[in-house]
């Protein structure tokens, strides 16, 4: 997929969630693995869906992670933990605080591939930071799409569901979940309440 070079680089998986964003990250560390390549992965303290180290998908399949801070200087954590991996897989960057971007850029500086999962629209339909300024920075992105539960059309957007009603636009941008809490959406079926 990458030319031999002396550099690193980074990957984005983004889109919306059940888009497969943590499958295909799984599909490139299987990859990685059959071609002998060193692999680290990381996930934020924050995400405790699938047990404190393993990284999940929605369809169960999962991969044994190291569970580092998601905010501040903590997130170094990441570079300070490598033992000279070639590849470096961080899931639910989303999660994580602005520090991200630079741990990232210096892994890739570093010669790391660097392989990075998150959701880029929050709830409201906004940008969800670091995702989008990784997405900038990055040699490669793939943006998903899940299918939307309401009409069957591709899904771009994180609709959540509160007791079954559409989330109110002023809630807290954080909220740990799956399907109890969201669904994909497209455009058109994505809704917000507003009252
Ligand atoms: N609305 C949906 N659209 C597509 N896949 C879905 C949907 N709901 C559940 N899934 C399941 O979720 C899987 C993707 O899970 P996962 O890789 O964990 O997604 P993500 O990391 O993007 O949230 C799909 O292969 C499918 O089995
Ligand atoms: C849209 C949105 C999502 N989250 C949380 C919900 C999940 O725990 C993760 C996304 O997981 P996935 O692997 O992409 O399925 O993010 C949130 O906290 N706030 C939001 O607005
Ligand atoms: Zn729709």
């Amino acid at each position: 997929m990458h030319a031999i070079t002396q550099s690193g680089w980074i990957e984005v998986i983004s889109g919306s969630m059940f888009s497969g964003k943590t499958e295909e990250l799984l599909r490139r560390l299987r990859r990685a693995e059959i071609a002998g390549q060193e692999i680290s992965v990381f996930k934020p303290q924050l995400d405790d869906r699938y047990g404190e180290t393993t990284v999940g998908s929605h369809a169960g399949r999962s991969w044994e992670a190291s569970v580092v801070p998601s905010e501040g200087e903590g997130v170094w954590q990441i570079a300070e933990e490598l033992n000279g991996e070639d590849v470096v897989a961080i899931d639910e960057a989303n999660f994580f605080s602005a520090e991200l971007v630079d741990v990232c850029e210096a892994l890739a500086a570093d010669g790391k591939r660097v392989v990075v999962s998150g959701t880029d629209q929050t709830f409201r339909a906004e940008p969800f930071e670091p995702v989008p300024q990784l997405m900038a920075l990055a040699e490669y992105v793939d943006k998903l799409q899940a299918i939307c539960t309401i009409c069957g059309e591709p899904a771009t957007r994180n609709q959540r569901l509160i007791d079954g009603e559409p989330a109110h636009v002023d809630d807290p941008t954080i909220l740990v979940g799956a399907e109890e809490s969201y669904e994909a959406r497209c455009r058109n079926c994505h809704t917000l309440r507003r009252d």
